[in-house]
């Protein structure tokens, strides 16, 4: 007779880590509500505004969306949108809304997380209609595959996997006409850190042993060496969420080198510090009359212990290289 597996401490720490999708959100619905930017389709996800958060919280999720996304807008220009965009880890998130808004839908965008991440996102797709609409829009047959597991349409598509599980994830995305041959980018906003070094490395291997035209951008934290971000691991810690991947958050060089030692031409990083000097100053400036900062100090230790590196392999020079901010 077949018996239920034991709870065990792993399924622990993947619950922990499954719960820092709702962190990122509910952030990110707050920040919206404030103004920092627009998101019209994240109230569908995540309906509370949830508990205020800190001024200098706002402003560092302000910077990641705001980096991620440039460097996410650059590639779909480079290659005039005949791409592809894999989401790693996608939580909630609602990029493939934003970029049907503006026109620059990559050939098809692909999102992978645990299972369970992936049943709730698309119950909320099928519920929805202002969800659902803008999917079946850019879809042309009658054959939409909406079941718990997975969702595959003509431009978009939601996989349940492990990302610690190359096989099943090659097998999935295959399964759902990943096109190799195709440039493609793939994201990574705060997920590799939840794996070791170890499984981060075997992953971007497969990417650039899979594809001969890609690049990888991932945001996460940096500078982890010193007391601030000993404070970080040790909150996180508490929650029983531990950050198996936090050695190769030693500096923006270890982040890079990931992926100079596994298969990729060009790597660069820059911290979040650096990156929110240089985004548009404009809007730097709009959303500084958003909330009253009082601790500078703080909003600048945040910005330093977290980056964005990207790396590129472009057998078709396409010029990806050249992407930066
Ligand atoms: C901090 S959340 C970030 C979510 C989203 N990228 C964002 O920034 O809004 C981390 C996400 O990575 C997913 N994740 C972490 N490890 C994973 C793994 N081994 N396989 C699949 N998903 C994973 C979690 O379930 C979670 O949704």
């Amino acid at each position: 007779m077949a018996s239920r597996q034991p709870f065990t401490d792993s399924d622990t720490a993947d619950e922990a880590v499954r719960a820092t999708c709702d962190d990122a959100s509910t952030c990110k619905r707050f920040a919206t509500s404030k103004g920092y930017w627009t998101d019209p389709y994240i109230q569908y996800f995540v309906r509370q505004t949830g508990e205020r958060k800190a001024p200098e919280i706002n402003r560092g999720y302000y910077a990641r969306v705001h980096g991620m996304n440039h460097l996410l807008d650059a590639f779909l220009k480079k290659t005039e949108c005949n791409c592809q965009v894999v989401n790693l880890g996608a939580g909630l998130d609602t990029t493939f809304w934003r970029l049907k808004g503006i026109n620059m839908m990559p050939k098809k965008y692909f999102e992978v997380d645990f299972s369970m991440i992936v049943a709730r996102k698309i119950h909320n797709i099928k519920t929805k209609p202002p969800l659902s609409k803008q999917l079946i829009e850019t879809h042309s047959t009658d054959s939409l595959l909406f079941d718990g597991h997975s969702l595959d349409s003509d431009r978009y598509c939601i996989i349940g996997a492990d990302l610690r599980d190359l096989r099943g994830l090659e097998e999935k995305l295959k399964k759902f006409q990943l096109n190799t041959e195709l440039p493609t980018l793939f994201l990574s906003e705060c997920v590799l850190v939840y794996m070791t070094p170890e499984q981060s490395s075997k992953l971007v291997h497969w990417v650039a042993d899979t594809f001969h035209t890609a690049m990888f951008v991932n945001y996460e934290q940096v500078n982890m060496g010193d007391r601030f971000g000993q404070v970080m691991v040790e909150n996180l810690q508490r929650r029983q969420c531990t950050l198996a991947g936090v050695e190769v958050c030693c500096s923006l060089d270890s982040q890079k080198e990931r992926f100079l030692s596994n298969g990729w031409e060009n790597a660069d990083a820059l911290d979040m510090m650096t990156v929110y000097s240089i985004l548009p100053q404009d809007d730097i400036a709009r959303i500084e009359h958003l909330e009253f900062l009082d601790e500078k100090e703080l909003l600048q230790q945040l910005l330093q212990h977290y980056c964005i590196c990207w790396a590129s392999k472009d057998k078709l020079r396409l010029g990806l290289s050249q992407l930066a901010f």
